[in-house]
């Protein structure tokens, strides 16, 4: 992980010795399991506890001679272990205690993210409440479109950071699977039994057909969910980068005291923090490629994808936790131009209430046709000669009062049901 990414507390959780400590965790587990079974002798998984010993340098010694991570742990582990030592690891496979660790970690990253995403959750929906009314221009395609409000923006976003928010509880659900089946899932040297009493004091479900590892159709679910909550973030931050442009400046993105735009111009102030979270969230999706690759292992397994998800756990979980952060601070700290956005509003001169104008002309009597080619007729007219659509209306359609037309031209029209939209959603 790149250390510039990794924030608290998501980044101790993937040290290595805590990895060691989950291992010995499911080790004991399974110790315990046997021994409430009597199948080994009791007091046996107490006195390994006991005497357990989790030291880096012994595993690292133990590792460059066996070129075999397991077996350096179930040595180091053992080492002072006295006779109790016979029943560790007792008729386990390498990827029982990997992978069970390794869910019991993927469950705990998903609880920080979850937490994070609460509060991400808030501040979007208090930030909504602030805009409900402002007004802005809707775009589409780039191109100024209807008037809209810029809560609506954002409760746009909410709402999808909560369907997200509800996936990965879903992820968390799926991931929360491990396995203690032995070396090709088939319970022929530990039986089923030991397995369920293991995984549920790890709180995790026996996964239910497993090979000789958990199925990587869960963590692919889980990195592919993940991706999801950073494409998220990427669509806020792109808007805001939008926003901030020179010739919008509808929105900026926080700018500390003592920040520095630009090495070259003293006057910038460039949304890096934005061009920050669309960069990380690109490689959020490159990491589901490489979990879907996962997936396809030989037989009962091959373990070309352990390399690989050295890399992609740590790092997705990581990154995004990062990203959960940073858009949180961002959104708190985003300063809004409404007067710009009122300004902008008005950039067309009136060629936003088209559509409207079209149908109070139907309502009077005209074809969909008629009026599109009328309104569509002012509209280009209103471009080349810079004339406002509310007055080529007026100098030009009869079969609408003054009155009439003057009503067309009300922003507010487009924000009589925001209330209504609002009223769908219950703040957290
Ligand atoms: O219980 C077993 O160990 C059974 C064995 N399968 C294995 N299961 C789990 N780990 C194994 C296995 N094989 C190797 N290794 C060790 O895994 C490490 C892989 O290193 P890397 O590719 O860098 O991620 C690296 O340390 C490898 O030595 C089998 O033959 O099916």
């Amino acid at each position: 992980m790149v250390e510039r990414y990794a924030l608290s507390p998501m980044k101790e959780i993937w040290n290595q010795e805590r990895t060691l400590k989950r291992w010995l965790e499911v080790e004991l587990a399974v110790m315990s399991a046997y021994e409430e079974l009597g199948i080994i002798p009791a007091g046996s998984s107490g006195s390994a506890e006991k005497n357990a010993l989790i030291d880096l340098n012994l595993f690292k010694e133990y590792e460059e001679q066996t070129d075999h991570e397991v077996i350096a742990f179930v040595k180091m582990a053992t080492s002072r272990m006295g006779k109790e030592a016979r029943f560790f690891h007792y008729g386990l496979t390498s990827s029982d205690v990997i992978d069970t660790a390794l869910s019991v970690t993927l469950v705990e990253s998903c609880n920080i993210l979850l937490d994070q995403m609460k509060k991400l959750l808030k501040t979007l929906w208090d930030l909504s409440i602030t805009y409900k009314y402002t007004l802005t221009i809707g775009r589409t395609h780039g191109i100024h479109a209807e008037p809209t409000t810029f809560g609506l923006k954002i409760l746009n976003w909410y709402s999808e950071m909560k369907r997200n928010y509800e996936r990965l509880l879903f992820a968390r659900e799926q991931i929360a699977f491990g396995k203690i089946s032995g070396a090709v899932g088939n319970y022929a040297n530990v039986p089923p039994e030991v397995e369920e009493l293991a995984l549920r004091k790890l709180n995790l479900k026996p996964s239910p057909v497993s090979s000789q590892i958990v199925n990587r159709d869960h963590h692919a679910f889980f990195i592919t969910v993940l991706a999801l909550v950073a494409s998220a973030i990427e669509r806020i931050a792109t808007e805001i980068r939008h926003l901030q442009k020179t010739e919008v400046l509808e929105a900026q993105e926080p700018f500390k005291s003592g920040q520095k735009g630009s090495s070259a111009m003293p006057h910038k102030k460039n949304p890096i923090l934005c061009e920050r979270l669309c960069g990380l969230s690109r490689i959020m999706r490159s990491f589901v490629y490489t979990a879907l690759e996962n997936n396809v292992l030989w037989h009962e397994r091959d373990i070309s994808h352990s390399s690989a998800e050295r890399y992609i756990f740590p790092d997705a979980t990581q990154t995004l936790h990062y990203m959960l952060v940073k858009t949180d601070y961002l959104l708190k700290g985003l300063v809004v131009y409404e007067e710009n956005m009122l300004k902008n509003l008005d950039l067309t001169r009136g060629l936003i209430y088209s559509q409207r104008l079209m149908l109070e002309l139907i309502k009077k009597g005209m074809s969909r046709n008629e009026a599109y080619d009328l309104v569509q007729n002012l509209s280009l007219r209103c471009w080349q000669t810079g004339e406002s659509l509310k007055d080529l209306s007026l100098k030009n359609i009869t079969v609408l009062s003054e009155e009439e037309i003057e009503n067309i031209f009300d922003s507010q029209y487009y924000i009589k049901h925001v209330d209504e939209i609002y009223k769908r959603f219950k703040g957290e």
